[in-house]
């Protein structure tokens, strides 16, 4: 049996790890997944967000051939406000939109996990809830000229200087990186069994 990581974000990867699911000891290979991330008609976020990491896991058993009994781990992060959802930004001015809507607010981080091996899938979905402080236009400028908001939902990032944005969080810290811990965890626990 193979795991297989189907991500392209170093985060899962360190998360991961920082688990205890050491890429050596567990055999974890990583495999790029390319799917198409537009959202359906009337597709609720927490739909959305599930189907992605689904397909992402199915993309990424598609690229795990070569692989003995491949097992793969899909991931998928968004920002909800209001029930908009807002994922990596465009581009620079996109960023600027995203960050000045989520001034003052609270928003939702949502994380779907996924895990398939052709037979059997399973997921999860984890919803945290982030405050926000009150950000100035410069705050936004000299944040977005950093570039790290670029490849992240919501064009922050809260293990890095977004975090300083961060008033409050109720939830899992993990997941608004880009894995949910506890329910990655039990996810390849059952998968595990399913030998
Ligand atoms: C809100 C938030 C998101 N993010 C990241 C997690 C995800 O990597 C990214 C959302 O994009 P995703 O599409 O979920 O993931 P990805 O494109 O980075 O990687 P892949 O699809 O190949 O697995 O935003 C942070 O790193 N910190 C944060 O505080």
């Amino acid at each position: 049996m193979t795991w297989v990581l189907a991500s392209t974000s170093p985060r899962r990867k360190e998360l991961l790890a920082q688990a205890g699911f050491s890429f050596a000891q567990f055999r974890f290979h990583v495999v790029a997944p390319d799917i198409d991330e537009t959202p359906k008609a009337n597709e609720l976020a927490q739909e959305y967000v599930c189907r992605l990491a689904i397909e992402k896991a199915q993309a990424g058993l598609a690229l795990s051939a070569q692989f003995d009994q491949p097992k793969v781990l899909g991931s998928d992060t968004i920002v909800v406000l209001n029930g908009v959802i807002l994922g990596k930004p465009v581009d620079v001015d996109d960023a600027k939109r995203m960050l000045a809507l989520l001034s003052s607010n609270t928003h939702e981080v949502m994380t779907a996990v996924a895990i398939t091996d052709g037979q059997h899938t399973v997921h999860r979905l984890c919803k945290t809830q982030v405050s926000f402080c009150q950000l100035s236009a410069a705050d936004i400028d000299a944040y977005v000229a950093t570039g790290e908001p670029m490849d992240k939902a919501g064009a922050y990032g809260i293990q890095a200087l977004g975090g300083c944005f961060v008033e409050s969080i109720t939830g899992s810290y993990s997941a608004v990186v880009g894995l949910p811990l506890v329910e990655t965890r039990e996810l390849l626990a059952c998968m595990m069994q399913q030998t």
